[in-house]
């Protein structure tokens, strides 16, 4: 059985004092069980102390994006042996406000998995149709797509590794969560689609979450379906006591 990936995706906010408080909080009442990871996606400054207050505990640290390069002339980013070194257990690739305001493509989000694995960081991809997609009827078309670039060339382990984040982009920060049949459904074609081009057994391994607008109110309806794995969280990660609920869903 999958067990469950809780992610909290910060985006751009809080100070470092805030993200200690929220790490002090929370570091000690993530549910010792072997079903469910939490982790918390936070922005670059404050990985390092994050990964220091987290080290032997069950909460895991990601950063939201780095660069694809090993090292060089690409001022202003962070390589993936930075994030390595420093401790870092995950990473976010390819979310849609990546791909929107700063211009990553499938061919980007492809480079940086395989950088990941290169560095032992396991990659979170996000794949999601915006709503024009989705009432054109290309959701899938457009999913598949996205799933296919990111996963090419890896090895079958390497993809039964990969963490896909589905979010539909209408869904995000809105208020507005894709129902749990529509958004199992995706999921369920995006392990179809790996399936394709991997093994079944493979497919069958992939953590596949759903992101967009999840809140405790509807985390346990859409943990309950058959192919969804978890969740990225955005707005209801930011507080201790809602991050703690969506993880304890994870156990149910
Ligand atoms: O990475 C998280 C997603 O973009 C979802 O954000 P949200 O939960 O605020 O809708």
């Amino acid at each position: 059985m999958r067990k469950k990936v809780i992610a909290g995706n910060w985006k751009m906010n809080k100070v470092l004092s805030e993200a200690t408080a929220f790490v002090d909080d929370v570091v000690g009442k993530v549910p010792n069980s072997d079903q469910v990871e939490a982790i918390v996606c936070a922005p670059f400054p404050y990985l390092s102390s994050l990964v220091e207050k987290t080290n032997g505990t069950k909460l895991r640290v990601a950063a939201q994006n780095m660069h694809f390069e090993e090292n060089g002339a690409f001022t202003g980013e962070v390589s993936p042996a930075m994030l390595q070194d420093l401790g870092v257990t995950h990473v976010v690739l390819g979310h849609s406000e990546r791909r929107e305001y700063f211009a990553e493509t499938d061919e980007t989000v492809n480079k940086k998995t395989h950088a990941a694995f290169k560095h032992d960081l396991t990659p979170i991809v996000c794949v999601g149709e915006t709503l024009e997609q989705r009432e054109a009827n290309q959701t899938m078309d457009h999913v598949a797509t996205q799933v296919k670039k990111a996963l090419e060339g890896l090895s079958d382990e390497q993809v039964a590794n990969t963490i896909i984040a589905y979010e539909p982009i209408w869904a995000i920060g809105t208020g507005k969560t894709a129902s749990s049949e529509d958004a199992n459904e995706v999921c369920a074609q995006i392990r179809q689609v790996i399936k394709e081009v991997t093994t079944e057994d493979t497919a069958e391994k992939v953590v596949i979450q759903y992101g967009g607008s999840v809140k405790p109110s509807n985390i346990d309806e859409l943990l309950a379906t058959s192919d969804i794995d978890g969740a990225l969280v955005g707005g209801a990660s930011l507080e201790a006591e809602s991050f703690l609920q969506l993880v304890e869903a994870g156990t149910k």
